[in-house]
Order: structure tokens, then C-alpha cells, then sequence
């Protein structure tokens, strides 16, 4: 009965302390450190705070996919080379390896990122490894692995060790009935893909661990992502960066999309500004942990008249596929990011004419600007 007691006063004296940052209205058991899974008791004791450091030590997952080279030359500018590690189960390129601290992590190898993490005193963690929407669809056993039993290990080692952890959601984690235009941060979502509903098992699990263990997790929902100098990993927005690699390499290009099909989209340098200044916002301005961010919504026939003002004679065909067709004309027309633009300041630089523009400027050393005036 007396420890009863003095658990409670302890308990309370937490939730009266100013430095504790919980609400009384959150359950408390965030401000004493449960662990989610069985582990030496040690392991906790050794994790170092975002404050103890100069700056966070970062590691990303996932790293050498569509979009964790640029997060991490992003995150090295602001935090310095050595305090960023990219890691990935495949072999780096050169440009890569010799430009940062790279590591092999399976994430599906919990001891094997534990190790990474309390070796290398991580602070921050970016979850970027998964199977995108289209390769999700032709493999369900490896995207289950991957994106729900990946997602799991990832969680408990960000709890244990007291990780901040950013974890993307997509606008495929809205399903067909969901409102599509706009979509709202919060509705109803029962997505047909394995990738959509192993992203919102990630919002759900990372909230559940935020309120239940204390984890601060941070997640934004993005649109299909275009960017020059990085390939996409087989997802069905990809349409919108091969046009430009077509079109300038043989002025053809053939969609797997149909013409009038609406997706939001956004040009990577504000997916990655947006990444970071969540991480950087102060908890005290969230009102949720999962965001929608938007910058723009086009079509295949939109994007194609942009982009023949830089490639006028860029001839276009459409081949459906039955797959990113069913799936596309599941997904979000239009995002609603209202919560994200007024909790934290978020806000999109690149519309669709300065997107086209800058990956002609980027890629297209050959394009020819068409006389448009
Ligand atoms: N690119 C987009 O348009 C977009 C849009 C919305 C959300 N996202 C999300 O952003 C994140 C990054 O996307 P991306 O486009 O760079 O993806 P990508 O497919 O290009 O890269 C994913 C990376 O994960 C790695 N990976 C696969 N299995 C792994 C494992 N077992 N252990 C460690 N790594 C493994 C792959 O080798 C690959 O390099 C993903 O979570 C994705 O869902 C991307
Ligand atoms: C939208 C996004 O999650 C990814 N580019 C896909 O199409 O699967």
C-alpha cells in the first residue's frame, strides 16, 4: 500500500513539474520511461537527450531510396556531415558513400538497429525504408514485412531509447471512401493497398506509442513526391518524374495513367523543408501527431501542357495500367493541410510551373524552352 502511495505522489509531483511537458490529460505513464518490449533495464540508461548534444544525431532508414539522399544532405548542412547516418540494405553509389557516414540496417534485424543506434548515440531518427504503392501490390508478404514488422522494430527502439522519430505517411493511406476532394486530416480511411493500410497501421501504432509510452513521434502524410537527381521506388504517382526523363532523352512518353487522373503532388525540396521543420516544431504547437502537407494537385494532361512549354513537340500516349489506375482512382484529389499550415507554419514554395521549370533546370541541360509569349 505505501509504495502505492508513493508511486502516486511520485506520479504526481511528475505531472506537476514543469519540465515533465505532459498533459494531466495524457495517460501518465509517458513520463516514466515504460519500455515496449523486454530489454535489459540498462539499454534506457544509455540513450542520450536531444539536449546533451549540440545537435541531433540522425539516422535514416531507408536512406538510398527516391528520397533519403536529399534529406540527408539537407540535415547535414544543418547538423553537420558526421552527425547524419544514412543507412539502407543496398549497396551506396559512390557520390554517397564518400559524402557522409553510411551504414548497412535491415530493419527488419531489431538487434542489428539497436546496436546502430546505441552505438552511434542517435538522437533522431527518419524512417524512410518501405515498399511504395505499385511494388507493394506485386510482393504483399515482403511489403508486410518491411512496412508493418520494419515499422514495429522501429517503434520500440525509438521508445526505448528515447528517440524523436519521423515516420511519412502518404495519400495513400485514403482509400475510396474517404472524401477525396479535399481530403481532410481526419476521416474516415480504408485504403485497398497493402502500403495504405500499413501506413495508417504507422500513423495509428506511432500516436498509440506517443500517448501510451511517451515516444515523440512526428508523422506528415505526403503527396507523390518529383525530383530530378533521385528515382522513384515504384509507386503510382511515378508518371510525374519519367515525363521529364522521356521527354528530354527521346520526346516521347508513354502514361500508365489516364489523362484527367488528379493526384496532390509536391516537389521534394518542400517535402524535405517540410520533414525538418516538423522535427524542429515545438510539441507545445501540435494538435495532432499526423499531418496532411499539400502543394499542388494536377493531372497527367495538366502536367503534360507544362511541360510542352519547355518541350513543345513531346509527343504523349496513354497505356493504363489496370493496377495504378484502380489504385490512383482510390487516392486523395485534392489535400486539405489546413492543420499543418496553421500548427506549425508549414507552407509550399514550388507550384506546378516552378516545379516543371526547375526540373528542366536541374535535368534538362538539352531542353528547349518554347517562345510562349
Ligand atoms: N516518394 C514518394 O512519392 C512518397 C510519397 C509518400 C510517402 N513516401 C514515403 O517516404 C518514404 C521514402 O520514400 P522513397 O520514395 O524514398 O522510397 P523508395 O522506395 O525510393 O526507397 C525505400 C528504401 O527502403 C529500402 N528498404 C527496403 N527494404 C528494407 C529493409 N528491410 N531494411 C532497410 N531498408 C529497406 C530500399 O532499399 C529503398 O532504398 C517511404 O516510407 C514512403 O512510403 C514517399
Ligand atoms: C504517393 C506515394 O506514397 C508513392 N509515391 C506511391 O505512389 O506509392
Amino acid at each position: 500500500m505505501s509504495i502505492v502511495k508513493n508511486l502516486s505522489r511520485t506520479l504526481t509531483q511528475l505531472l506537476q513539474s514543469p519540465g515533465c511537458g505532459c498533459q494531466t490529460s495524457i495517460v501518465p505513464v509517458r513520463c516514466i520511461g515504460v519500455s515496449p518490449r523486454q530489454v535489459t533495464s540498462d539499454a534506457s540508461f544509455h540513450s542520450v537527450s536531444f539536449s546533451e548534444t549540440d545537435h541531433p544525431r540522425v539516422l535514416i532508414t531507408g536512406g538510398l531510396g527516391q528520397l533519403g539522399v536529399g534529406l540527408a544532405k539537407l540535415l547535414r548542412k544543418r547538423f553537420g556531415k558526421n552527425n547524419v547516418i544514412l543507412s539502407d540494405i543496398r549497396k551506396p553509389p559512390d557520390d554517397v558513400f564518400y559524402n557522409g557516414p553510411f551504414i548497412y540496417s535491415d530493419i527488419l534485424d531489431y538487434k542489428n538497429l539497436r546496436e546502430i543506434v546505441v552505438n552511434n548515440r542517435i538522437t533522431w531518427l527518419f524512417h524512410y525504408s518501405a515498399l511504395l504503392s505499385a511494388v507493394g501490390e506485386a510482393n504483399v508478404p515482403l511489403a508486410r514485412a518491411v512496412n508493418i514488422t520494419g515499422l514495429h522494430n522501429i517503434l520500440d527502439i525509438a521508445a526505448e531509447h528515447s528517440l524523436r522519430l519521423f515516420v511519412p505517411s502518404t495519400i495513400g493511406a485514403f482509400g475510396p471512401t474517404s472524401p477525396r476532394n479535399p481530403t481532410p486530416d481526419l476521416c474516415i480511411q480504408r485504403p485497398r493497398t497493402i502500403y495504405g493500410v500499413s501506413k495508417v497501421h504507422a500513423e495509428l501504432m506511432g500516436e498509440y506509442y506517443h500517448y501510451r509510452y511517451g515516444l515523440d513521434f512526428r508523422c506528415l502524410r505526403y503527396p507523390g513526391i518529383i525530383s530530378a537527381d533521385s528515382q522513384p521506388g515504384g509507386g503510382t504517382t511515378d508518371y510525374a518524374v519519367q515525363i521529364f526523363h522521356d521527354a528530354i532523352k527521346n520526346g516521347k512518353f508513354q502514361c500508365n495513367l489516364k489523362s484527367d487522373t488528379r493526384l496532390p503532388m509536391m516537389y521534394i525540396d518542400d517535402c524535405l523543408k517540410a520533414t525538418l521543420d516538423v522535427m524542429e516544431a515545438p510539441a507545445a504547437s501540435f494538435s495532432m501527431r499526423t499531418y496532411n502537407i499539400s502543394a499542388m494537385s494536377f493531372s497527367p494532361e495538366e502536367l503534360v501542357q507544362e511541360v510542352k512549354k519547355h518541350i513543345p513537340e513531346l509527343q504523349v500516349t496513354y497505356n493504363v495500367d489496370a493496377v495504378r489506375q484502380a489504385i490512383a482512382d482510390s487516392w486523395p484529389m485534392n489535400f486539405d493541410d489546413s492543420n499543418a499550415r496553421r500548427d506549425w507554419g508549414w507552407k509550399h514554395d514550388f507550384d506546378l510551373s516552378e516545379l516543371v521549370t526547375t526540373m528542366f533546370n536541374i535535368l534538362g541541360s538539352d531542353s528547349r524552352v518554347a517562345q510562349i509569349n
